[in-house]
């Protein structure tokens, strides 16, 4: 039995640009479980980003709720969405966003040094398969694995969420296979509850439900009987 982790009622979003509003979430519904891996496809400027830093609490709704297990995103505040934050979530952005000047254990010790009951960067790394990469700097690393370093960062204080926005954009289709293996080896072996955002449809096959976005809303729920590994997904 699968538990809801996040739920959303009725979440818009309105970006006040001064001259014009942007309706960026028209009435979002939706149920996350609890270990599951879920895609997010859809046009760009569809909203699928605006979501995700909502429930990620990086964003606030302009209406609606958004409940993380027991507690109402949408009622607390900064202090609160903070925490939440930084006991919860683990996010892996298409730039890695890596600090240029600290080895791969360096950037990843950002994050342990100030959580709560971290894995050791080592262990973190290990799991994205870079343990022969430990002292190696950004620049001396593929994308893929600046990238594996960004999820080790992100998974080494166990969060239970992971929210991923194009985490393959920027990568070529061989070294994107790995970063996807990397996301499911996560998945499967902590059950984290994984959120993936992608343009690229075939992706879709390795997840276990696909919510679809147009125009700020969302179009279809898809839950995928069989699931293909990454490695078998061709694109
Ligand atoms: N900070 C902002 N200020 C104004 N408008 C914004 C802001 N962020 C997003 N938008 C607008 O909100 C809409 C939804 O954007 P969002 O980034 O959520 O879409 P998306 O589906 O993630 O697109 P993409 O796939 O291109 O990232 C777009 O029209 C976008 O231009």
């Amino acid at each position: 039995m699968a538990w809801p982790i996040f739920r959303t009622e009725g979440v818009t979003k309105v970006y006040d640009t001064g001259e014009v509003q942007v309706h960026a979430l028209a009435g979002v519904d939706l149920t996350l479980f609890a270990g599951e891996l879920a895609v997010l496809l859809g046009p760009s400027g569809s909203g699928k980003s605006t979501l995700l830093n909502i429930l990620g609490g990086l964003d606030r709704a302009s209406s609606g709720h958004v409940w993380f297990r027991d507690t109402d995103l949408t009622a607390l505040r900064e202090r609160g969405l903070t925490r939440f934050r930084r006991d919860h979530v683990g996010f892996v952005f298409q730039f890695y966003n890596l600090v240029p000047s600290l080895s791969a254990r360096e950037n990843v010790q950002l994050v342990t040094d100030v959580a709560r009951e971290p894995m050791p960067p080592e262990e973190a790394l290990g799991l994205v398969g870079l343990s022969h990469r430990m002292d190696h700097f950004p620049a001396e690393m593929s994308g893929g694995e600046q990238q594996r370093v960004a999820i080790a960062r992100a998974i080494a204080k166990r969060p239970e969420v992971l929210l991923c926005d194009e985490p393959t954009g920027a990568l070529d289709s061989k070294t994107g296979i790995q970063v996807l293996e990397a996301l499911k080896d996560i998945n499967d072996r902590f059950g984290t509850t994984t959120v993936v955002i992608t343009h690229n449809a075939a992706i879709r096959k390795m997840a276990h439900r696909v919510v679809r976005f147009q125009d700020g809303r969302i179009t279809e729920v898809e839950v995928n009987e069989t699931r293909l590994a990454p490695h078998e997904i061709v694109w």
